[in-house]
């Protein structure tokens, strides 16, 4: 024992001794002596002793019988707590004197009145212990699997997770207090579940709990590896309870479309500097995960129920409840010091010593320019990345077409998508405004045009089945390059990212970034029709004018702001409900701690990460997003193909009343389709960026 622990324990043998001596009674007090720096350490607390007050109507007096140690206490004492103040906690206690006829003397409570033997309270914030407590079930799991950390693995699981059976999830931290009871949930639920634990013995838990697949991740060789053995497949679901590099890695091993729960951020709590890493955004796009960061008292209303769920499956035997109990009240800091070093397997709790705690007519041969992917790009995109090759078309056959593109769209999503779906040699991805020349098909006679997925080429041979027909009724006076802009991919994606991700409600304030763009111009002009606020940025004095024209309530230049943190909260002081996000890195970073508590972020794009060839790091988000308790999702706009035809009338009867105006950015010539490309990526345009042949 060191030396202040030895200190600590006569101490409060010498108090016991007066409090048997005297019927006045005294409080044993925890105290916060000096903020921790980094982690924490004996020094940092002072044991003291209070003299309590007779309890005057209305109230009782507590005696702790369980105290409760969390990791959330590390972070309420840089956050909440002044130097000097008791340790923020919950235990349970029992009443041994009332003045309040709703506690009677010897019933128990759920008491938040911090790390103290004996309190004196009105009965306010006291939780009753559930009725009809069975017997011979210790009043500890209050505290523990039948308390706060049950709740929160079980709205984890089913507020945020939505598990379904079969699924595959993964957790981290597996053999605590709150990881325990994911784990066993979701076998209960039906279904697969890894998990990771500090030691052989709690990996040993994991696997008596029926753990699929547990693994100790300090000794494991590469994380990577050993998440990838355990599911193959990869996970459907993640419940964090680390983030940090866990989470990183765990990213990278999430199926497409996979849920994340932001539970904790135990790996980041004792930092001095905050830890760095990579940013998630492009991840969460590729793969659309959907990230929440959560906090159990959102779902208070239905503390009772859940409660009562979590008692019932104890009760059946289908859940375990592991308790590391440390015993002696004066052991409260070794024991909350001792979970934040991983020493406890399932709930740590203290208890103190006193009981107290989507038929050609005529031929001419046809010669098609195409642009290849010569070289992957390395960085920025450069010329010599690029080569214009021409190709002789073949005759189209039955059933086939003949393409010449009218408008090409140069579109940032080329660049990350170049290095995941195209090999040197390969017709640059893309797509055009086409007109058919030649036909061998009803569906698309000769002189219709189409929307045609077929890459950088002047010409295309192709049997239609990737062709989508311009909607019917197309205005005449209306360009048919809008169909590669705010009526078509963008504008969709402006719409689905505003209704489906965001849910943007009338009256709430907006973020979005790259908002003189193509997508986001329409991302501004929407949520003003639905009656937002709108906040844009974008990097020039003439794209910030063109925001104004467009309604934006306040639109600056991040590139000459001094401070975009200032920046951000002089446009809104109240914070934002809603983050549409085009660019992702260290523009998120400082948007994340500006967002109002359950503020929703829709992550679209990430382009200034795309020229990365090394990938940046910056600060992890998922602690901001666990006090924020934030909803972060990734998407590609087309999850929503179904819903298309409907959703391009919609954006063409608000261009047509006026509500929605579409700039473009056009480059003349088809041999200039790199520079076009390269122009967006270096935030030339204003509007969308079309090439004409
Ligand atoms: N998820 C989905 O389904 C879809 C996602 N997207 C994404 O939406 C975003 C916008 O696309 P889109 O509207 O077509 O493109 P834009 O028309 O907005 O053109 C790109 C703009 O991004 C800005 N930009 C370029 N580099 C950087 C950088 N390093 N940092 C900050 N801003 C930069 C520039 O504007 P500025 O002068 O303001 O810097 C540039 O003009 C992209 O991230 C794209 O990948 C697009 C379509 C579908
Ligand atoms: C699957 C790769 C996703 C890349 C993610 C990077 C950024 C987000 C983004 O910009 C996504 C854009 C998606 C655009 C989709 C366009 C399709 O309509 C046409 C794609 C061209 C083709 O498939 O031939």
């Amino acid at each position: 024992a060191s030396v202040s622990e030895l200190t600590a324990y006569t101490l409060i043998e010498e108090i016991e001794k007066c409090c048997l001596e005297q019927t006045m009674v005294q409080a044993k007090t925890w105290i916060l002596k000096k903020h921790f720096d980094g982690f924490p350490e004996a020094s940092n607390f002072e044991l003291k002793v209070e003299e309590l007050s007779e309890p005057k109507d209305g109230e009782m007096l507590l005696e702790s019988v369980f105290l409760s140690v969390d990791p959330y206490m590390r972070l309420l004492s840089s956050f909440g707590m002044k130097n000097g103040s008791v340790m923020d906690g919950t235990q349970v206690a029992k009443v041994i004197q009332s003045k309040n006829p709703a506690f009677p003397i010897g019933s128990h409570v759920i008491a938040p009145c911090g790390w103290r033997t004996h309190t004196v309270c009105n009965g306010a914030d006291l939780i009753p212990i559930i009725p009809d407590w069975p017997q011979g079930i210790s009043l500890s799991l209050a505290l523990g699997t039948i308390g706060m950390p049950g709740l929160t693995a079980l709205y984890g699981i089913e507020e945020v997770l939505g598990l379904q059976r079969g699924e595959t999830l993964l957790l981290n931290a597996a053999a605590g207090a709150v990881g325990s009871v994911v784990g066993q949930i979701a076998k209960i639920k039906g279904c697969k579940v890894v998990g990771s634990a500090g030691s052989d013995a709690k990996v040993a838990f994991l696997k008596e709990l029926g753990f699929d697949h547990a693994f100790n991740y300090k000794t494991v060789g590469s994380l990577e590896k050993e998440l990838k053995q355990a599911s193959p497949e990869g996970y459907d679901c993640y419940f964090d309870n680390v983030g940090g590099f866990f989470s990183s890695v765990a990213l990278q091993q999430m199926k497409n479309l996979g849920r994340i729960a932001v539970c904790g951020s135990i790996s980041v709590y004792n930092d001095t500097t905050p830890q760095t890493g990579p940013y998630p955004y492009l991840t969460m796009i590729f793969k659309q995960l959907k990230m929440e960061g959560f906090m159990e008292n959102r779902w208070k209303h239905k503390h009772p129920e859940s409660l009562k769920r979590l008692m019932g499956w104890l009760k059946e035997g289908k859940l375990r409840c592991p308790e590391h109990i440390t015993k002696g009240f004066e052991n409260m800091p070794a024991a909350f010091m001792g979970m934040l070093k991983g020493e406890n397997i399932g709930k740590a709790i203290s208890q103190p010593r006193l009981l107290l705690c989507g038929k050609s007519t005529t031929r001419t041969m046809v010669q098609a320019k195409t642009w290849i992917l010569k070289k992957h790009f390395d960085g920025f995109p450069e010329h010599s990345n690029f080569e214009l090759k021409v190709e002789e078309l073949p005759e189209p056959k039955d059933g086939e077409v003949l393409l010449e593109a009218v408008f090409l769209s140069v579109d940032p999503y080329m660049r990350p998508f170049s290095r995941a779906r195209m090999k040197e040699g390969d017709v640059m991805i893309g797509t055009q405004v086409a007109k058919v020349i030649q036909s061998n098909s009803p569906t698309f006679p000769v002189g219709t045009h189409a929307v045609a997925r077929c890459g950088w080429r002047t010409h295309t041979v192709c049997d239609g089945s990737g062709l989508i027909p311009i909607m019917p009724d197309w205005p005449r006076d209306i360009s048919l390059s809008l169909a590669l802009g705010a009526i078509g991919m963008p504008g969709l994606t402006a719409l689905y990212g505003i209704e489906e991700v965001l849910g943007l409600q009338r009256g709430e304030t907006l973020l979005v970034n790259a908002a003189a763009g193509a997508v986001g111009s329409v991302v501004g002009q929407i949520a003003k029709i639905k009656g937002c606020k709108v906040v844009g940025s974008a990097g020039s004095d003439a794209k910030v004018a063109f925001l104004k024209e467009l309604g934006f309530d306040h639109a600056f230049n991040y590139k000459t702001v001094v401070s975009l943190e200032e920046e951000l909260k002089k446009a809104s002081p109240e914070g934002y409900d809603c983050y549409f996000d085009n660019v992702g890195g260290l523009f998120s970073s400082v948007a994340l701690q500006q967002m109002k508590n359950l503020g929703r972020i829709a992550v679209c794009g990430s382009i200034s990460l795309y020229n990365d060839t090394t990938p940046q790091t910056g600060p992890y988000p998922y602690l901001t997003m666990i006090f924020k308790q934030l909803k972060m999702e990734g998407f590609l706009q087309s999850r929503w193909e179904h819903k298309h035809p409907e959703s391009l009338k919609r954006l063409m009867e608000w261009l047509k009343e006026g509500k929605l105006q579409s700039r473009e950015h056009i480059t003349k010539g088809f041999e200039n389709m790199p520079a076009a490309f390269m122009g967006i990526l270096k935030g030339e345009n204003i509007g969308k960026a079309v090439v004409t042949v």
